[in-house]
Protein backbone atom coordinates (compact mmCIF):
# COMPACT_ATOMS: atom_id res chain seq x y z
CA UNK A 1 0.00 0.00 0.00
CA UNK A 2 1.65 3.27 -0.97
CA UNK A 3 1.82 6.31 1.59
CA UNK A 4 0.01 9.33 0.77
CA UNK A 5 2.89 11.48 1.21
CA UNK A 6 4.53 9.97 -2.01
CA UNK A 7 1.05 11.39 -4.33
CA UNK A 8 1.97 14.84 -2.31
CA UNK A 9 3.97 17.39 -3.86
CA UNK A 10 7.91 17.88 -2.50
CA UNK A 11 8.26 20.15 0.75
CA UNK A 12 11.53 22.38 -0.38
CA UNK A 13 12.83 24.29 2.48
CA UNK A 14 15.37 27.11 1.69
CA UNK A 15 17.27 28.54 4.88
CA UNK A 16 20.11 30.08 6.05
CA UNK A 17 21.44 32.93 7.24
CA UNK A 18 19.95 36.72 6.72
CA UNK A 19 21.83 38.38 3.82
CA UNK A 20 22.86 34.47 2.45
CA UNK A 21 20.75 35.52 -0.90
CA UNK A 22 17.73 33.29 0.15
CA UNK A 23 15.13 36.17 -1.39
CA UNK A 24 17.12 36.70 -4.35
CA UNK A 25 17.97 32.65 -4.91
CA UNK A 26 13.94 32.24 -4.60
CA UNK A 27 13.36 34.83 -7.46
CA UNK A 28 15.52 33.91 -9.48
CA UNK A 29 14.08 29.82 -9.08
CA UNK A 30 10.37 31.17 -9.67
CA UNK A 31 11.78 32.59 -13.24
CA UNK A 32 13.38 28.48 -13.85
CA UNK A 33 10.80 26.76 -12.35
CA UNK A 34 7.27 28.22 -12.86
CA UNK A 35 5.73 25.32 -11.69
CA UNK A 36 7.03 25.73 -8.10
CA UNK A 37 4.92 27.10 -5.70
CA UNK A 38 6.23 29.65 -2.81
CA UNK A 39 4.64 29.92 0.22
CA UNK A 40 3.92 33.70 1.73
CA UNK A 41 5.13 34.04 4.91
CA UNK A 42 2.96 36.51 8.06
CA UNK A 43 4.96 38.44 9.30
CA UNK A 44 4.85 41.61 12.28
CA UNK A 45 7.77 43.45 10.71
CA UNK A 46 7.12 46.68 8.61
CA UNK A 47 6.79 46.40 5.12
CA UNK A 48 10.45 47.53 3.16
CA UNK A 49 9.84 49.89 0.31
CA UNK A 50 7.92 48.01 -2.70
CA UNK A 51 6.95 45.16 -0.53
CA UNK A 52 3.79 44.31 -1.43
CA UNK A 53 0.71 42.89 0.86
CA UNK A 54 0.28 38.96 0.08
CA UNK A 55 3.16 39.20 -1.76
CA UNK A 56 6.48 39.42 -0.33
CA UNK A 57 4.54 39.10 3.44
CA UNK A 58 1.09 39.19 4.76
CA UNK A 59 1.71 41.71 7.24
CA UNK A 60 0.28 41.77 10.58
CA UNK A 61 0.22 43.34 13.92
CA UNK A 62 1.52 41.25 17.11
CA UNK A 63 -1.61 40.91 18.31
CA UNK A 64 -2.79 39.69 14.84
CA UNK A 65 -0.21 37.49 14.46
CA UNK A 66 -0.55 36.11 18.31
CA UNK A 67 -3.99 35.25 17.14
CA UNK A 68 -2.82 32.87 14.39
CA UNK A 69 -0.42 31.29 16.73
CA UNK A 70 -3.46 30.65 19.27
CA UNK A 71 -5.29 29.58 16.06
CA UNK A 72 -2.88 27.10 15.15
CA UNK A 73 -2.75 28.73 11.18
CA UNK A 74 0.82 28.46 11.61
CA UNK A 75 3.17 25.49 10.73
CA UNK A 76 5.74 27.38 12.69
CA UNK A 77 7.07 30.36 13.34
CA UNK A 78 9.67 31.85 15.21
CA UNK A 79 10.99 35.49 16.37
CA UNK A 80 13.85 36.74 14.73
CA UNK A 81 15.93 40.25 15.32
CA UNK A 82 12.42 41.24 17.33
CA UNK A 83 10.04 40.30 14.53
CA UNK A 84 7.96 37.17 14.37
CA UNK A 85 7.64 35.26 11.17
CA UNK A 86 5.06 32.20 10.32
CA UNK A 87 4.58 29.99 7.67
CA UNK A 88 0.54 29.97 7.09
CA UNK A 89 -0.62 26.23 7.45
CA UNK A 90 -3.57 25.94 5.27
CA UNK A 91 -2.34 27.09 1.54
CA UNK A 92 1.49 24.94 2.64
CA UNK A 93 -0.97 21.70 2.89
CA UNK A 94 -3.88 22.11 0.65
CA UNK A 95 -0.71 22.59 -2.35
CA UNK A 96 1.29 19.43 -1.21
CA UNK A 97 -2.05 17.78 -0.94
CA UNK A 98 -2.75 18.71 -4.86
CA UNK A 99 0.49 16.97 -5.94
CA UNK A 100 2.10 20.06 -6.61
CA UNK A 101 6.11 21.18 -4.81
CA UNK A 102 6.10 24.16 -2.72
CA UNK A 103 9.24 26.54 -1.35
CA UNK A 104 9.40 27.75 1.95
CA UNK A 105 12.23 30.38 3.11
CA UNK A 106 12.49 30.20 6.27
CA UNK A 107 15.56 31.01 8.97
CA UNK A 108 17.23 28.07 10.76
CA UNK A 109 14.55 27.77 14.03
CA UNK A 110 11.55 27.77 11.81
CA UNK A 111 13.03 25.05 9.83
CA UNK A 112 13.69 22.90 12.37
CA UNK A 113 10.14 23.32 13.76
CA UNK A 114 9.07 22.51 10.07
CA UNK A 115 11.32 19.17 10.02
CA UNK A 116 9.47 17.88 12.98
CA UNK A 117 5.90 18.39 11.09
CA UNK A 118 7.16 17.38 7.76
CA UNK A 119 10.20 15.02 8.24
CA UNK A 120 10.07 13.98 4.55
CA UNK A 121 10.48 17.99 3.61
CA UNK A 122 13.86 18.65 1.71
CA UNK A 123 16.14 20.64 3.96
CA UNK A 124 18.62 23.18 1.75
CA UNK A 125 20.70 25.34 3.82
CA UNK A 126 22.35 28.14 1.75
CA UNK A 127 25.65 28.87 2.67
CA UNK A 128 27.81 32.38 1.85
CA UNK A 129 31.06 32.07 0.64
CA UNK A 130 33.06 33.47 3.42
CA UNK A 131 31.16 35.35 6.62
CA UNK A 132 33.00 38.92 4.64
CA UNK A 133 30.70 37.85 2.25
CA UNK A 134 28.05 37.93 4.11
CA UNK A 135 28.50 40.66 5.97
CA UNK A 136 29.10 42.88 2.26
CA UNK A 137 25.88 41.24 1.27
CA UNK A 138 23.95 42.41 4.26
CA UNK A 139 25.23 45.93 4.12
CA UNK A 140 25.01 46.48 0.18
CA UNK A 141 21.58 45.93 0.52
CA UNK A 142 21.06 49.13 2.82
CA UNK A 143 18.47 47.86 4.93
CA UNK A 144 20.07 47.50 7.76
CA UNK A 145 21.48 49.50 11.03
CA UNK A 146 24.78 48.94 12.77
CA UNK A 147 23.08 47.69 15.49
CA UNK A 148 21.07 45.02 13.18
CA UNK A 149 24.00 43.91 10.92
CA UNK A 150 25.75 43.01 14.48
CA UNK A 151 22.58 41.19 15.36
CA UNK A 152 21.95 39.25 12.25
CA UNK A 153 25.58 38.40 12.00
CA UNK A 154 25.53 37.01 15.61
CA UNK A 155 22.35 34.89 14.59
CA UNK A 156 24.43 33.37 11.70
CA UNK A 157 27.31 32.22 13.82
CA UNK A 158 24.56 30.25 16.29
CA UNK A 159 22.71 28.67 13.08
CA UNK A 160 25.63 27.60 11.17
CA UNK A 161 25.76 25.16 13.99
CA UNK A 162 22.84 23.80 12.91
CA UNK A 163 23.94 22.60 9.70
CA UNK A 164 24.03 19.13 10.55
CA UNK A 165 19.75 18.74 10.66
CA UNK A 166 20.01 19.62 7.18
CA UNK A 167 19.84 17.38 3.83
CA UNK A 168 21.81 19.58 1.36
CA UNK A 169 24.35 22.21 1.50
CA UNK A 170 24.33 24.96 -0.92
CA UNK A 171 26.94 27.90 -1.55
CA UNK A 172 25.65 30.63 -3.21
CA UNK A 173 29.03 32.18 -4.78
CA UNK A 174 26.81 32.65 -8.21
CA UNK A 175 22.63 33.25 -7.99
CA UNK A 176 22.96 31.25 -11.59
CA UNK A 177 25.47 28.53 -10.05
CA UNK A 178 23.52 28.27 -6.54
CA UNK A 179 20.03 27.83 -8.68
CA UNK A 180 21.60 24.90 -10.58
CA UNK A 181 22.39 23.16 -7.73
CA UNK A 182 19.05 23.56 -6.28
CA UNK A 183 17.55 22.74 -9.42
CA UNK A 184 19.89 19.41 -9.50
CA UNK A 185 18.62 18.46 -5.74
CA UNK A 186 14.67 18.88 -7.09
CA UNK A 187 14.87 16.73 -9.87
CA UNK A 188 16.83 13.91 -7.62
CA UNK A 189 14.66 14.29 -5.51
CA UNK A 190 11.50 13.50 -8.02
CA UNK A 191 13.67 10.64 -8.87
CA UNK A 192 13.88 9.13 -5.87
CA UNK A 193 10.05 9.47 -4.83
CA UNK A 194 9.29 8.17 -8.95
CA UNK A 195 11.46 4.69 -7.48
CA UNK A 196 9.60 4.70 -4.06
CA UNK A 197 6.50 4.76 -5.59
CA UNK A 198 7.11 2.00 -8.28
CA UNK A 199 8.68 0.10 -5.81
CA UNK A 200 5.61 -0.24 -3.53
CA UNK A 201 3.30 -0.41 -6.46
N1 LIG B 1 10.65 30.98 10.73
C1 LIG B 1 10.35 31.75 9.69
N2 LIG B 1 11.26 32.57 9.16
C2 LIG B 1 10.92 33.32 8.10
C3 LIG B 1 9.64 33.25 7.52
N3 LIG B 1 9.60 34.12 6.49
C4 LIG B 1 10.79 34.69 6.40
N4 LIG B 1 11.61 34.22 7.38
C5 LIG B 1 12.99 34.54 7.65
O1 LIG B 1 13.09 35.64 8.51
C6 LIG B 1 14.34 36.28 8.32
C7 LIG B 1 14.16 37.77 8.20
O2 LIG B 1 13.41 38.07 7.04
P1 LIG B 1 13.35 39.54 6.46
O3 LIG B 1 13.02 40.50 7.56
O4 LIG B 1 12.44 39.53 5.27
O5 LIG B 1 14.82 39.85 6.07
P2 LIG B 1 15.78 39.16 5.00
O6 LIG B 1 15.23 37.85 4.54
O7 LIG B 1 17.02 39.04 5.78
O8 LIG B 1 15.80 40.13 3.86
C8 LIG B 1 14.95 35.64 7.06
O9 LIG B 1 15.94 34.71 7.47
C9 LIG B 1 13.78 34.97 6.42
O10 LIG B 1 14.16 33.83 5.64
C10 LIG B 1 8.71 32.35 8.12
O11 LIG B 1 7.57 32.20 7.69
N5 LIG B 1 9.11 31.64 9.18
N1 LIG C 1 25.36 35.07 -5.29
C1 LIG C 1 25.35 36.36 -4.91
N2 LIG C 1 26.41 37.14 -5.19
C2 LIG C 1 26.42 38.44 -4.80
N3 LIG C 1 25.43 39.05 -4.14
C3 LIG C 1 24.36 38.33 -3.85
C4 LIG C 1 24.24 36.94 -4.22
N4 LIG C 1 23.04 36.48 -3.78
C5 LIG C 1 22.43 37.53 -3.18
N5 LIG C 1 23.21 38.62 -3.22
C6 LIG C 1 22.92 39.95 -2.66
O1 LIG C 1 22.97 39.82 -1.23
C7 LIG C 1 22.00 40.67 -0.62
C8 LIG C 1 21.13 39.82 0.32
O2 LIG C 1 20.34 38.95 -0.47
P1 LIG C 1 18.86 38.52 0.00
O3 LIG C 1 18.31 37.69 -1.11
O4 LIG C 1 18.08 39.72 0.46
O5 LIG C 1 19.22 37.61 1.26
P2 LIG C 1 18.29 36.89 2.36
O6 LIG C 1 16.91 36.76 1.75
O7 LIG C 1 18.95 35.60 2.63
O8 LIG C 1 18.31 37.77 3.56
C9 LIG C 1 21.23 41.35 -1.75
O9 LIG C 1 21.76 42.64 -1.96
C10 LIG C 1 21.51 40.46 -2.96
O10 LIG C 1 21.47 41.17 -4.16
Amino acid sequence: MRADYQKDGLLIVISGPSGVGKGTICSALRQRLPELTYSVSATTRAPREGEKEGVNYFFKTVPEFKKMIEHDELIEWAQYVGNYYGTPRRFVEETLKSGKDIVLEVEVQGALQVKQRFPKGIFIFLLPPTMEDLKKRILHRGTETEESLADRLGVAIDEFKQIHHYDYVVINDEVERACDRIEAIIMAEHCRKDRLILSQG
